[in-house]
């Protein structure tokens, strides 16, 4: 099945900017690491009051790039795509991005007909997609309205939620049913009840949701839970001095937030989280929009968890099936990628800036991502009532 063969192979835009080799810097303190092998078990290395690295680390290893170039604000200069631009400029390649990657709104019949007799599968990502992006991330509440579009698509379409935050917390911010939860960017899934997935997969077991309804519980970092909680409150610790920065504990992975400290302070913070990820090798960090993100080095993204959630489903028999993904950060980008990659469904970006990616369609923001939902099921509808 060729999904969308018009684009030319994806190039990720994480900047990477010296090479390994240059610096003796552990593979786990450089941006982007690959995935490695799960480690079966072992101590975790407590943390040494050291004295602070120099904030040169974050200069050298790229982490100070990255954080730079994530979430760029609009309207102001942009150095997301290399070079400062004023705004106007941002406009142009914005119109000019989205001929590489259309509207999904604009493109939806194309989308349709290509969804004709097969079943379509619903994947959405939480922040910056079906609510916006703000300051705080406890106040990251997604409209009345969107939830009403996403119970309506759940009610046509098998759905899933793919969050970076907690299952627990992404659960409460969203508060229906009708769908799946996957939290911690895909490393604890609460999936549909299914035998033949927990005999096949380790860390996988039958559970309760918060309904006390019986669900397939797939945690495969369920290890890592103390050393996550031990490097959580280490960060804390190590922040609590830099104004405006937030710790947050996914119980699989952890954030740290700079949304709201102060640019100058952002080699700061780096360096801090830095010093304390050095101790821990079987960790490593990726950037989101305005975050630094703690997560095992386990082969295990939200590319992964959306091949778990179709396998679950009994929609893995790709000619029949349609997945549609939508994400704004880079970690949906793993998501993408499988789907792209199988020729399998179609991954659309939210973004209102020219992002380099591994989706084939884009949506400007949370409000195009609600038109879009509504839109799958008002088709949905008349297919099935002409
Ligand atoms: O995978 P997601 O559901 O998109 O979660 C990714 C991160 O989202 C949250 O942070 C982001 O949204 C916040 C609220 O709008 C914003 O303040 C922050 O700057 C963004 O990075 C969440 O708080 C993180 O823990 C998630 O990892």
């Amino acid at each position: 099945m060729d999904v969308k063969s018009n684009h030319s192979p994806p190039v990720l835009s994480d900047p990477i900017p010296i090479s390994k080799s240059k610096l003796s810097i552990h593979s786990n303190l450089l941006p982007y690491p690959q995935s490695g092998p799960t480690f079966s078990s072992g101590k975790y290395i407590g943390i040494s009051r050291k004295k602070p690295g120099k904030l040169d680390d974050v200069r050298s290893n790229g982490w100070l790039d990255a954080m730079i170039s994530s979430s760029p604000p609009r309207k102001k200069l942009n150095k997301d795509i290399g070079v400062e631009v004023p705004s106007d400029d941002i406009d142009v390649a914005y119109g000019s991005w989205m001929l590489k990657y259309p509207s999904a709104l604009n493109s939806f019949e194309q989308i349709t007909n290509f969804a004709r007799n097969k079943k379509i599968a619903v994947f959405l990502d939480y922040d910056g997609t079906l609510s916006p992006i703000v300051d705080d991330p406890d106040l990251a509440l997604m409209s009345d309205d969107m939830r009403l579009a996403v119970r309506n698509v759940a009610k046509c379409f098998p759905t899933a939620i793919i969050s970076g935050r907690s299952c627990e917390k992404v659960f409460e911010l969203v508060g229906l049913t009708e769908l799946h939860y996957a939290g911690s960017h895909g490393m604890d899934i609460m999936g549909p009840i299914s035998k033949r997935m927990s005999s096949d997969h380790l860390n996988c077991i039958e559970s309760t949701d918060q309904q006390g309804k019986t669900v397939n519980l797939f945690q495969p970092a369920r290890e890592f839970i103390p050393m996550i909680d031990e490097v959580f409150r280490a960060l804390v610790e190590n922040t609590k001095g830099v104004k405006g920065a937030k710790v947050e504990n996914h119980k699989f992975c952890t954030s740290v937030h700079y949304r709201n400290v102060e640019e100058q302070n952002w080699p700061v913070i780096g360096q801090r989280v830095h010093d304390i990820l050095k101790e821990y090798p079987r960790l490593r960090l990726t950037h989101g929009r305005k975050v630094l993100e703690i997560r095992p080095v386990i082969d295990w993204n939200k590319g992964k968890a959306v091949e778990f959630l179709l396998e679950s489903l009994e929609l893995n028999d790709s000619d029949d099936v349609l997945p549609i993904y939508i994400g704004d950060d880079r970690t949906d980008e793993d998501a993408f990628k499988v789907l792209r990659e199988g020729n399998r469904g179609y991954g659309i970006l939210v973004s209102s800036m020219p992002k380099e990616t591994n989706a084939c369609y884009s949506l400007k923001d949370p409000t195009e991502v609600m038109k879009f939902l509504k839109s799958l099921v008002t088709w949905k509808k008349l297919v099935e009532y002409p």
